[in-house]
């Protein structure tokens, strides 16, 4: 199953070939790995990898999302998918696709009744993760994006350790940004030897409906400090939105634009940081 040649990360890798813990598909192709993660759960990262996800679609690329939230999986639902299961053979778990031909998997997928606890030890749910990078046949692919489980535990270390990330979208909510929740994480993928992309502020600012201008629930002075200081780049700042809290309506072809012009910078802002690598 080990195989470099079909590894995201062999043209710029210096792992020691034998101590190396990734275990690649050789029937995938997946060009670039992109982890969304975040120091604590709640703050938006499903809500981002999705329309992320979507945002690359429309630019043409090949896209997946692997649902690595696997105790709180809410992909599916984002993405309209929550009756669906995937399938498999004696060799691999089939992704189940989108309408817009995003290609997911997902925990939600395999079990019957995705109302039921996932009530499984760490190892299991670690297990499951390692098998949806091993086992699923995602072919060839862009970006394939990773909605981790939030924090710093047993699970976001699996994923670290055993899928080669190109890179770390670090997804955070004001009041946090200069706490140690995000420095936690951040110093996590330093520790992994895994580049962050950059953060993305999200629940920023709303929009007065009748003015439009933005106003700033949390008055933080020390975000470009904070910033500067970890060398960390915003790839952008959200608002709080009807439009991204009813994303799981999926009427998002409906307010496409206001969707498209939020999330468009940041996806030209992570793809030109992922140029510089
Ligand atoms: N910018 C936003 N404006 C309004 N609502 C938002 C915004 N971002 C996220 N939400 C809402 O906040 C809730 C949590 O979002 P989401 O599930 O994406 O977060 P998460 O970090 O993945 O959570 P978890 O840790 O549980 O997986 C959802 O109800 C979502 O609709």
């Amino acid at each position: 199953m080990s195989s470099c040649n079909s590894c995201p990360s062999k043209d710029g890798c210096s792992k020691d070939n034998q101590k190396c813990m990734i275990e690649n598909n050789p029937m995938n192709n997946i060009k670039n790995v992109i982890g969304v993660m975040s120091g604590k759960g709640g703050v938006g990262k499903s809500s981002i990898s999705v329309m992320i996800a979507k945002q690359l679609r429309k630019a043409g690329y090949k896209v997946g999302i692997l649902d690595a939230d696997i105790t709180g999986p809410s992909v599916p639902r984002l993405l309209g998918l929550k009756d669906k299961k995937a399938t498999s053979n004696e060799q691999f778990l089939f992704p189940v696709e989108s309408e817009d031909n995003i290609k997911v998997m997902s925990l939600n997928f395999l079990i019957e009744d995705e109302n039921e606890p996932v009530i499984w030890r760490g190892a299991m749910i670690s297990n499951a993760v390692k098998q949806f990078w091993t086992d699923v046949l995602w072919g060839e692919l862009d970006y394939l994006i990773i909605d981790m489980p939030p924090g710093t535990g047993d699970v976001a270390l699996t994923v670290m350790q055993n899928i080669p990330i190109s890179g770390i979208i670090m997804v955070s909510i004001p009041q946090d940004l200069v706490s140690m929740i995000v420095s936690k994480a951040i110093n996590m993928t330093k520790k992994m030897d895994i580049k962050v992309l950059g953060i993305i502020e999200n629940m920023s600012y709303i929009l007065c409906p009748d003015c439009n201008k933005k106003i700033k629930l949390f008055n933080g002075e020390n975000v470009e400090q904070f910033l500067e200081s970890s060398n960390l780049k915003l790839l952008g700042e959200l608002p709080m939105t009807s439009s991204i809290c009813n994303l799981s309506n999926n009427n998002y072809e409906n307010k496409n634009d206001s969707l498209e012009e939020l999330f468009n910078p940041i996806v030209d802002n992570m793809l030109s940081v992922l140029k510089e690598n």
